[in-house]
Parts: C-alpha cells; sequence; structure tokens
C-alpha cells in the first residue's frame, strides 16, 4: 500500500499508540496458544512495531526481518524486496501491522509459505491470505498508524459546519 493509492480511501481509522498496543497485545494472546514459535519475521516497515511487541508478549528473541519496499508514481504498485530471509518459515511467525489489497502478502506468503502469518489489522481483500488477524477494517478505510501522525489542532464541530 502506498500514499498514492489513498484516493480510493473514503474514509481515515486513527489509531494511538495505547490502541495499537492493546490491539497487538490482544494478537499476542492469540499467537500465545498457538505456539510455541521459533522466532519472528517482521515485514518493514509496518510489521516493526507489532513485532517488537509481540515478541516482548511471547518472550521471542529471534527476530528476522523481510525487507520490502513499494513505489509510488509511475510505477505505483510495484514491490521490490530488498532483503529476503532463509529458510520455508517453519515454526515462525510472520508479522505486519497490515494486509490490504493482499500484494505484500502474496510476495511474503511465497518466500515462506511455512510460516503462519499473522497482521494485527486485515481488510477483506487480504483477509484469505493471513492465518491469524485481530480486527477487520473495511477496505475504503484508510489506516492512519500513530507513526504516520501526530496530535494535532481540530476546529470545534460548529465551525466545521459554516466552513
Ligand atoms: O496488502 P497491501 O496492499 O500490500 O498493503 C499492506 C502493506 O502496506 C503497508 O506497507 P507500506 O507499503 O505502506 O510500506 P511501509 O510499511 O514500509 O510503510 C503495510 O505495512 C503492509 O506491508
Amino acid at each position: 500500500m502506498t500514499d498514492a493509492t489513498k484516493n480510493v480511501y473514503h474514509r481515515t481509522y486513527p489509531i494511538s499508540w495505547e490502541q495499537l498496543h492493546r490491539d497487538a497485545r490482544a494478537l499476542s494472546w492469540r499467537l500465545h496458544e498457538m505456539g510455541p514459535w521459533q522466532g519472528i519475521i517482521a515485514i518493514t516497515r509496518g510489521g516493526l512495531v507489532p513485532a517488537a511487541i509481540i515478541a516482548r508478549e511471547l518472550e521471542i528473541r529471534l527476530v528476522d526481518t523481510i525487507c520490502i519496499a513499494s513505489y509510488a508514481g509511475r510505477d505505483q504498485g510495484e514491490i521490490q524486496v530488498l532483503k529476503p530471509t532463509s529458510g520455508d518459515g517453519t515454526g515462525w511467525l510472520l508479522v505486519d501491522d497490515l494486509v490490504d489489497t493482499g500484494k505484500t502478502a502474496r510476495l511474503v506468503r511465497k518466500m515462506v509459505p511455512k510460516a503462519h502469518f499473522a497482521t494485527i489489522y486485515a481488510k477483506p481483500a487480504g483477509r484469505p491470505l493471513v492465518d491469524t488477524f485481530m480486527t477487520e477494517v473495511s477496505q475504503d478505510t484508510w489506516i492512519l498508524f500513530p507513526w504516520d501522525s501526530e496530535i494535532q489542532f481540530v476546529q470545534p464541530i460548529v465551525e466545521r459546519n459554516n466552513t
């Protein structure tokens, strides 16, 4: 998912650090019941924060990455693997913050087909590709993650209605 594809989103779902932490912990409870796990493979960059929280909760100290870059503009949607991982993923958790169109998921699943793929949030188009997720969000919703946002002033509702 890239900023350039934002125009398909009709609403925004802002997530605070606190909510993100709570949701990642709730996902950790589910994953704990399915373990034990050899380690975690975080999909960069969105998977890094959830992976850290899950690693803490499940006392996992072996953390690897699959490093991915998505490009906007002319090559909108093109995905490049900057760093793969080794092995087929047996016994490993593959973690991302979100599955949206499923494009990233399809690519990484091919790389580690035996890994258990977990995301905090899932949209309908990508949901079939995830083994475990916490919260479903509609396809036309832009999830605004805390690392992409800051707290700022908003007009009172009355004033907003007058503009
Ligand atoms: O299902 P998809 O449509 O492929 O979208 C999901 C991907 O999009 C986000 O990454 P993004 O491309 O924003 O990169 P970043 O995590 O490095 O910011 C997210 O972290 C997933 O990896």
